[in-house]
This record gives structure tokens, sequence and C-alpha cells, in this order.
């Protein structure tokens, strides 16, 4: 199978439990909770979305012709000495196109596998570190993984009915957006109020890196 994969770079890790984490990040094109396009985000699922995952334009993005493909570019790009490799599968809707194949080619090239999803597809053996961050209005299916990570504030989704799911970590993400400073007091309040849950920042963002 062909992937479409907007960007690949290496960078840190930014978000989550594995903050900081040296790690090549693998951008696929396209989401099924919206189109990527501005005209359509009042009327998408998922509203407030960060990233422009639209296209292979971006850096060392393509459509790969193969498994291997995409394997050799991500190992070009971490270097020859795989020790503690680890790729962040995004996008994007990472798990439309993330199939046994490529998870085989990533492994073999030494890498460890984490993957950012909204949940709303099954995600496929083989993955090391699977992030699911829920979207209100989503029908959530994968509901196990390493790490949950709410964006807030989100009306229509209750963070109590996620707790019951099976995930060791539950994270609050304060949402990047017109007002982040509410955002941010909004994630620190639930956090103070509600102790099962831990604070994510998007350090990425305040390093200026991608
Ligand atoms: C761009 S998404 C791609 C992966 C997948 N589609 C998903 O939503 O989990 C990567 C991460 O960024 C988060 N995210 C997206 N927009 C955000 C925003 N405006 N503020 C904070 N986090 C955001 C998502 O919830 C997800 O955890
Ligand atoms: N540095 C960095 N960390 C990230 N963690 C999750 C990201 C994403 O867009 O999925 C992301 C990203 O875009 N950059
Ligand atoms: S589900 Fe993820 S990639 Fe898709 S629009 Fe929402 S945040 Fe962006
Ligand atoms: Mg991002």
């Amino acid at each position: 199978m062909s992937y479409a994969v907007k960007e690949m770079f290496l960078t840190l890790q930014g978000e989550g439990v594995q903050a900081g984490r040296r790690a090549v990040f693998l951008r696929f094109a396209g989401c099924n909770l919206w189109t990527g396009r501005e005209a359509d985000r009042a009327k998408a699922v998922c509203q407030f979305c960060d990233t422009d995952f639209v296209g292979t334009d971006g850096e060392n993005g393509a459509r790969y012709a193969d498994a291997e493909a995409v394997a050799a570019k991500a190992g070009a790009l971490w270097g020859a000495d795989r020790e503690h490799a680890y790729i962040v599968c995004t996008g994007g809707e990472p798990l439309l196109q993330l199939d046994g194949a490529l998870i085989d080619a990533l492994h073999d090239a030494g890498f460890e596998i984490a993957v950012e999803s909204n949940g709303t597809i099954a995600a496929p053996d083989g993955i090391d570190w699977l992030c699911v961050s829920p979207k209100a209005g989503s029908e959530i299916i994968q509901r196990s993984g390493d790490e949950l990570k709410l964006v807030w504030p989100q009306t229509d989704i209750d963070p109590d009915e996620l707790v019951g799911w099976d995930f060791p970590n539950f994270l609050i993400q304060p949402m990047d957006c017109e007002d982040g400073e509410a955002a941010l007091q909004a994630a620190m309040a639930y956090v103070r109020a509600h102790p099962r849950w831990r604070l994510t920042l998007q350090n990425h963002k305040m390093l200026g890196i991608p």
C-alpha cells in the first residue's frame, strides 16, 4: 500500500507522558473529523485543530510507494544509531493509514512506535505507545491505550465518563485557541479539582520547535 504523508521531521515530543523525547514525527495527510479546509471548520466534528494536514507538500512529504520507503526516510532522519529510536505517527488521523506492514517496517528499522489518535478507529496490533485524544461529538472506539489526552475545555464531553476506560494516564491539555490563557486557567482548575488527571502542556510551542 502507498501512504500519503504530509511531513516527516526530527524534533522532540512536545506533549504527554513522553514529552521531551527525541522523536521522528510522521504526519499523515487527512483526517476523518475535519477536511482540513478552513471553510469547513465550523461544520466539522473537530473544530479546534491546530494542524495543517492537507496534502503532501510539507518537509519530506510525499506519496510514499510502500512501507519500506517510509521506514527508510524515517531511519535517515533519525540517523544510523537506532538505540532509543522513537517515531510518533500523527496527522491528521494516522489510523486511517497506519497498517501492519508499516508497523513491521518501522520496527525492523529499529523504531519504538508511538501513535497520536482521535480514538475513532480501532488501533492495529504492534503500537508501543498509544495516545488517544477524544473529541466531543465523535464515537470513541478505541477505549484502551497508554495515555488519554483530553484537550480542554471542550463542551459535551464528560471527563468523569472517560476515567473508567483502560488507560494508566489521564492528561488534560489546554486548548490552543484565541483565548489560550482562559483555556490554561480552566485546565489548571480542572486538574486541581480532579487529582486523577494531570496537566500536559504543548512544550514544542513554547520552545519554538516543530
Ligand atoms: C493534530 S492531532 C493529530 C492526531 C489525531 N488526529 C488526534 O486528534 O489525536 C495531535 C494532538 O494535538 C491535539 N490538538 C489538536 N488541536 C489542538 C489545540 N488547538 N490545542 C491543543 N491540542 C490540540 C489533539 O487533540 C491531539 O492530541
Ligand atoms: N513537537 C511536537 N510534539 C507533538 N506531539 C504531538 C504532536 C502532534 O501534532 O500530534 C506534536 C507536534 O506537532 N510537535
Ligand atoms: S481529529 Fe486530530 S487531526 Fe483531526 S481535526 Fe481533530 S485534532 Fe486535527
Ligand atoms: Mg501538533
